[in-house]
């Protein structure tokens, strides 16, 4: 029986494909590396045999059993059920979870999730420009932009845009070696490394790829040695004309304590940025996100959550889960009472965030990596002094309350200091392009859109 399936088994992933409307970037990047391995009764076992990717194979069991199961029934006329295996799993995780990582290419392309594809990833105004960039560096990786960096808030999709990226590239070049990394774990692995006298394996494994992707790059700040040796994966890298992506939460030239060598040579590349999703975007996230996970939910509900959490995808998600369960939990389908229910904890939606001038002292100080104490301290340094004054332009900006009050919260500062911080900021923004986007941005994270 396997022979005969193995012999027609071209004819049923293409069969599969038309008939289920599976993309073309799906297709090369997965399912063409769909093998029948054994077959066992009425089960037949399909085997992922894709190089290098660590993948789930419940995932592909999600989406593609009951497509294969349908086609080949129709092709063969008899009934089979499948599985899925991923060869040497067990064996790649066994290595990558091993504290004593001897095996430096053990975790070339490992980490990728593979529901972070291009596909999955819902554009609208808020990321277009990043999404069609991420894209368009993936069609030629090393040419068009080099390197990519993605900046934005918490949950917003920058995670995903790297992971699409390294997906679409491996689904149009298998071979290629590419590392997806937080800036963390590159941190931990090079101490480590220089721990266990490895520090030639960390700059062979780091410097001899097709593609980095290293993500919340603002976790190496202040780490000297890191800085160090990413500069130098980056330099060798980047004369190689490898692809270089980078996240961030803020853009290069607002991350205090990162060597101006490192910004000077991010800000070289092209720099895009991922925003809050306006209203029509929250809703077809949460469309896509039911429909990808089967969840039925009505548009009343989706609508509720949609118009309460507005300043983060990954809350918006957490949300869809919540009702899910919830629903799970109680037996009951999903309706707008169960939605509002599920969400009391989460949702109370007359209440507006008040902008306070502690919110923004909060919100500028994570910002430029700076605590609210030195904000209110008297420290005239520039790397503090200037966050003070933009504090001082957005206090007088966005809440009602008097010089006297604002200097009170910034640390007991006298009136005049705050006139003239504000004045400063509002002159500087007359030519300064840049600060017109940091305070953008900070408006924003402070007030997130509607
Ligand atoms: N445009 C989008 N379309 C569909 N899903 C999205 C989109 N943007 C984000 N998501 C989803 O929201 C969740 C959070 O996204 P992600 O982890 O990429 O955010 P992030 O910007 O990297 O956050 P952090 O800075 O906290 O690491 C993920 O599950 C991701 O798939």
């Amino acid at each position: 029986m396997l022979s005969l399936i193995k012999e027609k088994w071209n004819d049923i992933l293409e069969q599969m494909k038309i008939e289920n409307d599976i993309s073309e970037v799906a297709f090369t990047t997965w399912v063409k590396y769909f093998r029948p391995y054994k077959v066992e009764g009425n089960m037949i076992t399909i085997s992922i045999e894709k190089e290098n990717l660590v993948l789930d194979p419940s995932w592909f069991s999600k989406k593609y059993r009951m497509p294969l199961i349908i086609t080949i029934a129709e092709v063969l006329e008899t009934e089979f059920d499948v599985q899925f295996i991923i060869p040497d799993l067990s064996e790649k995780n066994r290595i990558s979870e091993d504290a004593e990582k001897t095996d430096s290419e053990s975790l070339i392309n490992a980490h990728l999730n593979p529901r972070y594809t291009f596909e999955t990833f819902v554009v609208g105004k808020n990321n277009d420009i990043a999404h069609a960039t991420a894209l368009a560096v993936a069609e030629d990786p090393g040419i068009y932009g080099n390197p990519l960096f993605i900046y934005g808030g918490a949950g917003l999709g920058k995670t995903h845009l790297l992971h699409s990226i390294a997906h679409y590239v491996l689904g149009k070049h298998p071979d290629y070696r590419i590392i997806y990394v937080t800036s963390e774990e590159f941190t931990n692995e090079l101490v480590h490394s220089i721990q266990h006298k490895q520090i030639e394996n960390f700059k062979n494994k780091y410097r001899n790829i097709d593609m980095l992707l290293i993500d919340d790059i603002q976790f190496i700040v202040n780490k000297e040695s890191t800085q160090e040796e990413f500069f130098h994966t980056f330099t060798t890298l980047y004369e190689s004309k490898k692809q270089i992506v980078i996240s961030s939460d803020k853009p290069p030239k607002d991350i205090n304590g990162l060597e101006d060598r490192l910004i000077t040579r991010f800000k070289a590349g092209l720099t895009v940025d991922v925003q809050p999703p306006n209203y029509e975007t929250r809703m077809a996230i949460l469309k896509k996100r039911a429909e990808l996970d089967n969840i039925m939910v009505d548009d009343e509900s989706l609508n509720y959550i949609a118009t309460n959490i507005k300043s983060s995808i990954r809350e918006l998600e957490g949300a869809l889960k919540q009702i899910y369960n919830f629903s799970r939990l109680r037996k009951k389908t999903i309706n707008f009472d169960l939605t509002k229910e599920a969400l009391e904890n989460i949702i109370s939606p007359e209440e507006k965030r008040p902008v306070t001038c502690e919110l923004i002292i909060d919100t500028v100080a994570e910002h430029y990596n700076i605590s609210p104490d030195d904000i209110k301290s008297t420290k005239r340094n520039k790397e503090i002094a200037y966050p003070r004054q933009i504090c001082m332009y957005l206090c007088r900006k966005m809440t009602a309350d008097s010089l006297q009050a604002v200097g009170n919260s910034l640390g007991k500062k006298d009136h005049t200091t705050i006139i003239h911080g504000e004045k400063k900021i509002s002159d500087d923004l007359k030519h300064d392009e840049n600060l017109k986007n940091t305070i953008d941005i900070l408006i924003k994270k402070i007030n997130p859109p509607t």
